[in-house]
């Protein structure tokens, strides 16, 4: 076994501090271990300037990371689970999810306490098509206007003046030591979180049996279920940040898995919803059973009509 483990990240806070938390249960579980961090830019941190379902989306955030580990130069990657694009490149396979921060969305705002709380015209931060949607279908008297940027560069335009508010995910906000910005915690019953939010995946080369292994503890077997019915349902669907997708599992104390989807077009927020239940070994039936109530609903004319405009 090589003495060293290395671990490709992006390089924003959030991206780092993910990889210092698995450089740390690394290195507590395997002291003889050297695990280091390699940092790379990638394209998608590159390009500010447009929204990200109009760039190419997720896989901007992980394709040079993936490179680093084929030519050999880290053996992992850590990454936000829900930025991880829906379908793997040939060769790679997630090797862990880990357990989940809080999954939901936050309503962040110096304005204003609630969501529910802000008056008509009051404008609203989102660059994800999933929150517009919920926006546009709940909250059809407030403004969406676009933002994008590290969390931190987000909060600095709403502390600007440029919104009244901001929703963002509790997860990145809890992990930077940011929570005091929260003024509330969303209900998934309002805001239904994307596919993976919460969670960490790492990712490495399938052939490299030693990395699945060393990475295996950090593996949590119910959250990965949950995480793979919410991806297969955002993959049969298009998978991608073009598509304004909710996907959230969640599994009780019987070990049933209680599958929630929806899929809409954000410009009218027309939404189509399903909700699913079932014993969590069968996930996956539970994720197509999904797709088909959400397809049964007209989902393919959101999907269809949203291709067509980009
Ligand atoms: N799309 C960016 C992104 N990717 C992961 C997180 C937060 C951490 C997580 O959800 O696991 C965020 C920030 C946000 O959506 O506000």
């Amino acid at each position: 076994m090589s003495d060293k483990i290395i671990i490709a990240t992006r390089e924003s806070p959030l991206a780092l501090w993910q990889a210092e938390h698995v450089q740390d249960l690394l290195s507590k579980r395997y002291p003889a271990k050297n695990v280091e961090l390699l940092g790379i830019t990638t394209k998608g941190d590159r390009i500010l300037d447009k929204t990200l379902s109009k760039i190419g989306g997720k896989g901007l955030f992980v394709k040079e990371l993936e490179t680093a580990m084929q030519e050999g130069e880290a053996h992992l990657a850590v990454h936000s689970l829900k930025d991880v694009p829906m379908q793997l490149p040939e060769g790679f396979v997630l090797a862990a999810v880990s357990t989940r921060e809080d999954p939901r969305d936050a309503f962040v705002s110096s304005r204003y306490e609630t969501l529910e709380s802000m008056p008509a015209g009051a404008v609203v931060g989102t660059a994800s098509l999933r929150r517009e949607l919920m926006l546009r279908s709940k909250f059809p008297h407030l403004i969406v206007k676009p933002v994008r940027g590290n969390v931190g560069t987000r909060l600095k335009k709403l502390d600007s003046g440029e919104f009244d508010a901001l929703i963002m995910a509790s997860a990145g906000l809890k992990r930077l030591g940011l929570e005091s910005r929260i003024r509330e915690i969303i209900s998934d019953e309002i805001s239904l979180p994307s596919p993976g939010q919460g969670a960490l995946g790492i990712e490495c080369l399938e052939t490299d049996t030693e990395t699945r292994q060393t990475v295996a503890f950090i593996n949590d077997e119910k959250t990965r279920a949950c995480c793979l019915a919410e991806r297969a349902v955002s993959r049969a669907l298009g998978g991608s940040c073009q598509v304004p997708l909710a996907a959230y599992a969640t599994i009780d104390e019987e070990g049933m898995m209680r599958l929630r989807a929806l899929v809409g077009d954000h410009t009218t927020g027309e939404t189509a919803y399903t909700e699913q239940k079932g014993p969590w070994s069968q996930s996956q039936e539970l994720a197509q059973k999904a797709v088909q109530a959400l397809l049964d609903q007209g989902a393919q004319r959101y999907i269809e009509k949203l291709l067509s405009i980009q």
